[in-house]
């Protein structure tokens, strides 16, 4: 409780200072005052008692002005600042708290973000109120240093018994109350899931994505009676949790209301019983009276700081889960590596008849930084990657079976693949985890950088792009490098390490690439940011995407009033994003199921050209153009059962063979 007040009070403060510094230093100063008050309250009634006509009434006034000024100080002096703080660090704390989860969700490893569990951990954390933490935590420590004056005042008057009763009382009423709000609260973290799919069937009422369908087989009211018997049960469910928990605290309340009745009644009583001045019997009877009142404030506070305490620690673990996208949070994946090393061991690649074989020395692959590395390769433009996969092993956390079995493969620098296999074979489930998205259950995949040979940019890639081949050289390597080291059987360098790639040297198009709704832009300029102001280059990678936009500040997206790019053009904006990016190693998911015949024959013509002399992986279902690869990978069931060029595979009349055929017999 005190750890999340602190946290939260560290998360304001960073974020602003004033307003925390106003609103903690006003309620404690406020704290005073109230002793000041009940003591000058006695003042004035003794002088009152005492006077008598014909005697000055100036000390009467004088009492009467300060207690005046004393309200002036609690109420305006202390009284205005409070609510301005208040409303400041209220928005500081939505800000803060949702800029923290969201930071946290977009660096989360994708199996992570794409996990339920993790998705209902970030709903509850979303419970989680950055600013109440504090605003309560400060109350509370308000509240409690004023009972624990007034109870000073009680004992000096030596009241013990009086303390003693009211301490009980409030004791009690604690005890019942706090259980009562913790089994309100575990009502509402267990709800978690359900708002999240109430969230989902909004999302699907009002979204884009399923509005056609919604409108064609007119799920709308559908959905909206789900939605609504789900908001029913959650709503009965809080609300049988909130009436039982009011219940049980019916009685410790009475007996508290009644112990202050009591004891006010008893204070009566005192004066006579110990000739207490009128000012004495004030002050002790407006200290009871107050701290009957206060003491069910105070564990008004304490509840409330428990159950917001609880919720902190919702949102303090979700933002303490595990970011390293390549080793992810799954406890399965502990044994599983993703490395970067220098290279210095010969290899075959490429081999007709699959499965990678290593020979000679492997030195010790080392777990680099992303980040600084791209900018190194970048700036010399060395080198190509050479991938190396050993044992590859993937389940998703919710299946009952591995979706890979054992890959073991590699793919040297300027090396084309082309991946192929049946739906569910794992393809993009592979790609994922070449690409570093998803961490494997077991396995390696190594990244070499190895020596480029040739890195001339070729007349045709020049040509393609518009004549901007020097600006997009500019940070990148186009090259004609052959494809010599991926013919099958042939070795490939060897004894050429060099510095290990980073995130920047890997580019993808997926098949479910993300629509952003940006401008042309910054869509395009989302592979290389540096580039982002840079006209030439960002119409350069959209000329060699085959993309004829050219309005680089135009809007996409009509929900934002912008253009609609059809299906095919949106596919060609996100391949220029990745061509833009000017990688080592490419990874082409389907990139041309949305093109028609034409567009997708100049794509992979395109694809060709623009991956000459590096790496890239092109997963297809169009086997005339696996044809071009270098190489081709053929996937079934999670396992590599073939690989080759196309009349080598054909020629072993395999899968390949026969997907080949079937594929071929639509055209004959
Ligand atoms: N997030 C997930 N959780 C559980 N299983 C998944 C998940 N994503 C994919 N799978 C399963 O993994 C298997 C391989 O899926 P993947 O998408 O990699 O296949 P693919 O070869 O790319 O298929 P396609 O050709 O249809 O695109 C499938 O059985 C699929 O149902």
């Amino acid at each position: 409780m005190i750890r999340s007040f602190r946290e939260a009070a560290a998360v304001l403060y960073r974020a602003e200072r004033k307003p925390v510094l106003v609103l903690a230093l006003a309620l404690l100063l406020a704290v005073p005052v109230l002793p000041a008050e009940l003591w000058l309250v006695k003042m004035l009634v003794d002088r009152i008692q005492r006077w008598s006509p014909g005697e000055p009434i100036t000390p009467i006034i004088a009492a009467a002005a300060s207690f005046a000024f004393l309200l002036v100080v609690g109420n305006i002096a202390l009284g205005v600042p409070i609510p301005m703080a208040q409303t400041r660090l209220n928005e500081l704390g939505t800000l803060e708290g949702q800029r923290l989860l969201l930071r946290k969700t977009s660096r989360l490893p994708l199996a992570a973000a794409e996990s339920p569990a993790i998705k209902d951990r970030r709903e509850r954390a979303m419970q989680a109120s950055v600013y109440d933490t504090f605003n309560t935590g400060v109350e509370m420590v308000q509240t409690g240093l004023r009972a624990i004056m007034l109870f000073g005042l009680l004992l000096a008057y030596g009241q013990w018994l009086a303390s003693a009763t009211v301490i009980m009382s409030a004791l009690l009423l604690a005890v019942v109350s706090g259980r009562s709000a913790d089994r309100v609260e575990a009502v509402g973290q267990a709800q978690a899931a359900e708002r999240r799919l109430l969230a989902y069937y909004a999302s699907l009422m009002t979204g884009r994505e399923a509005a056609k369908e919604i409108r064609l087989f007119g799920l709308g009211g559908l959905l909206a009676d789900r939605w609504r018997v789900l908001y029913d049960a959650q709503a009965a469910q809080t609300a049988k949790a909130i009436r039982s928990s009011e219940l049980r605290s019916i009685g410790p309340e009475l007996l508290a209301a009644l112990v202050g009745g009591l004891l006010a009644a008893f204070l009566v009583l005192l004066p006579v019983s110990r000739g207490l001045s009128a000012g004495d019997f004030s002050i002790l009877f407006m200290a009871v009276t107050m701290l009957v009142s206060l003491l069910p404030r105070l564990n008004a506070s304490l509840i409330a700081l428990r159950r917001l305490g609880r919720r902190w620690q919702d949102f303090r673990a979700y933002l303490e889960l595990d970011e390293d996208g390549r080793f992810g949070t799954d406890e399965r994946r502990t044994e599983a590596t993703q490395t970067w090393g220098a290279g210095g061991e010969r290899h075959t690649a490429c081999g007709a008849d699959g499965i990678v074989r290593s020979a000679g020395a492997t030195s010790d692959p080392h777990t680099v930084s992303v980040g600084k590395e791209l900018a190194a390769a970048a700036a010399d433009g060395i080198g190509g990657l050479q991938l190396e996969v050993r044992g590859l092993r993937y389940r998703y956390a919710e299946a009952g079976s591995e979706t890979i079995r054992g890959i073991d493969l590699t793919i040297p620098p300027g090396c084309r693949v082309a991946l192929v296999g049946e739906n569910g074979s794992g393809k993009s489930t592979l790609v994922k985890l070449l690409a570093g998205l998803y961490a494997p259950s077991s396995g390696e995949i190594v990244w070499r950088r190895k020596e480029a040979r040739s890195r001339k940019v070729s007349r045709e890639v020049e040509e393609q792009y518009g004549g901007s081949g020097e600006a997009l050289r500019e940070g990148g390597r186009l090259y004609d490098g052959s494809a010599d080291n991926c013919l099958p059987g042939t070795d490939a360098d060897a004894e050429d390490g060099g510095v290990v790639p980073a995130e920047g040297s890997l580019a993808a198009v997926f098949q479910d690439f993300a629509k952003l709704h940006l401008t042309l832009r910054e869509l395009v300029a989302l592979g290389r940011l540096s580039a982002i102001d840079d006209d030439p280059v960002l119409l350069a990678a959209l000329n060699a995407a085959g993309s004829r936009q050219r309005e680089l500040d135009r809007q996409i997206g009509a929900p934002f009033g912008g253009l609609e790019p059809s299906g095919g053009e949106w596919q060609k904006i996100v391949t220029a994003r990745a061509l833009l990016r000017q990688a080592d190693f490419v990874f082409f998911d389907e990139p041309t199921a949305a093109l028609d015949p034409q567009a997708e024959r100049d794509a992979f013509e395109l694809f060709m050209r623009v991956t000459e002399g590096r790496s890239a992986l092109l997963v297809t279902h169009r086997l005339g153009a696996a044809k071009l690869a270098d190489t081709i990978f053929v996937l079934k069931e999670g396992r590599l059962v073939e690989q080759g060029s196309h009349d080598e595979l054909m020629s072993q009349g395999g899968e390949y063979d026969r997907l080949f055929r079937m594929q071929a017999s639509w055209y004959e």
